[in-house]
């Protein structure tokens, strides 16, 4: 038996079979040269060089966070004149001096001019500072994403440069199917998280509550216009108060998986193992299947006893057991054998 966490760690690919990875690649996986994170810039210094389109959009951007803006260029395209005009970002006219950047934590360069692109660099890197060329990726400390705001929600698309046109359809595509409602949700827990914690001081029956009031919000629409006291509600019902139970019981699946990858997977099975604390799995299924567990989640791969690639008929009622234990514990357990 190996035991190890999921999703995103090595032995999980590792131990699944090449010919059942569909693309994914495996020892061979790519590594990413730009670290996705998100930085803090409410009242630091950012500066955008140029006046065109692509700038424009930069800073577009940029007035959705309370960065402190300054711009760069001999003249301005319209937008962007609105944007000084309006007082939301300064204009600097003046030709480029490194000075400029005194104090910035980013610079973005959409100048269009190679010559320009040398000093910037050069004086970004002597301050630390994090530089974007907008044409030119291998000069770039970061790379922005295609972005859908759903804020405090933000989903990102990287391709790491390599199909900015790729993540664009991707975002559109994901624009169509992620509800706004999600913004809702996650202000709502803003305002809640204090409030849960003190009812529900436990980690894991305070990790089992969000997981239902998030999956019940995304799939009910009504729900989605939850009120802070449909959260008390549904936090009372979730543990009564007073109540002395801490952990309710936890659910156990077990599953037959006849897909082979993540996206034809049965939605049963799919939101089973999303929510689970352990799961138990038979090699072979599919590494983007068992990519759905949480990121701290026990993911065990059995060996195989029987003909069908599965455990035999012993190892299966000890594995019924085990898990039933587990559950009484609180845990919520899938087992996924092959079909
Ligand atoms: C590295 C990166 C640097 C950066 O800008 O941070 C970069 C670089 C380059 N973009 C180029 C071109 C285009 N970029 C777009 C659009 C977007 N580009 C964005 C990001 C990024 N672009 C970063 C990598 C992101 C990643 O993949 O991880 C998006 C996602 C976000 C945003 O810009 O805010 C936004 C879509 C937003 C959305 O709609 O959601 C379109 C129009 C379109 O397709 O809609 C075109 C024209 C079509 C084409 O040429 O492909 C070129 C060639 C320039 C040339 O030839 O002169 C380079 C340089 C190169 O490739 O070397
Ligand atoms: N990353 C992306 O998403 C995309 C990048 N691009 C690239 O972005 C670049 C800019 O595109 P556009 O905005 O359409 O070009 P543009 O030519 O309209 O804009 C360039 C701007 O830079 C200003 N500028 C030129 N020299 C300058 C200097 N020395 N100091 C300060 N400002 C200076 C110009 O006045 C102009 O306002 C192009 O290289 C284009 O290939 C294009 C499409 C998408």
């Amino acid at each position: 038996m190996t035991h190890y966490r999921a999703p995103q760690n090595k032995q999980q690919y590792k131990t699944a079979k090449p010919e059942n990875l569909y693309g994914l690649e495996t020892e061979n996986r790519e590594t990413f040269p730009f670290f996705p994170a998100f930085v803090h810039v409410t009242g630091k210094k950012v500066v955008v060089l140029g006046g065109g389109e692509v700038a424009a959009g930069k800073l577009r951007l940029l007035l959705r966070s309370q960065a402190d803006i300054t711009v760069i260029a001999p003249e301005l395209c319209t937008d962007i004149a609105t944007m000084v005009d309006t007082g939301a970002i300064r204009w600097e006219p003046a030709p480029f001096v490194d000075t400029m950047l005194n104090g910035a934590v980013m610079i973005f360069d959409a100048a269009d001019d190679m010559q320009l692109t040398r000093r910037v660099k050069v004086a970004a890197k002597r301050r630390n500072i994090l530089l974007n060329v907008v044409d030119k990726t291998e000069h770039c400390d970061f790379i922005v994403p295609a972005i859908l705001d759903r804020a405090p929600v933000m989903i990102t698309i990287s391709t790491g440069g390599c199909a900015p046109a790729l993540a664009r359809i991707i975002r559109q595509r994901l624009e169509t199917t992620l509800p706004a409602s999600m913004s809702q949700l996650a202000k709502l827990a803003r305002s809640a998280r204090r409030r849960v914690a003190a009812h529900l001081p436990d980690n894991v029956a305070r990790q089992r509550f969000w997981t239902h009031f998030f999956q019940n919000g995304l799939q009910d629409t009504h729900l989605s216009q939850s009120t802070p006291q449909d959260l008390d509600a549904a936090l009372t019902r979730f543990v009564p108060e007073g109540s002395s139970a801490t952990v309710p019981g936890g659910q156990i699946l077990h599953a037959d998986v006849a897909a082979d990858n993540a996206f034809d997977l049965a939605h049963g099975i799919a939101r089973a193992i999303e929510t689970s604390d352990i799961i138990f799995h038979m090699p072979g299924i599919a590494p983007d299947i068992l990519g759905l567990a949480r990121r701290d989640a026990t993911v065990i791969e059995l060996e195989s006893t029987g003909d069908d690639g599965n455990i035999d008929n012993d190892a299966r009622e000890r594995l019924k057991h085990q898990a039933a234990f587990f559950a009484r514990q609180g845990s919520n357990i899938t087992c996924l054998y092959r079909n």
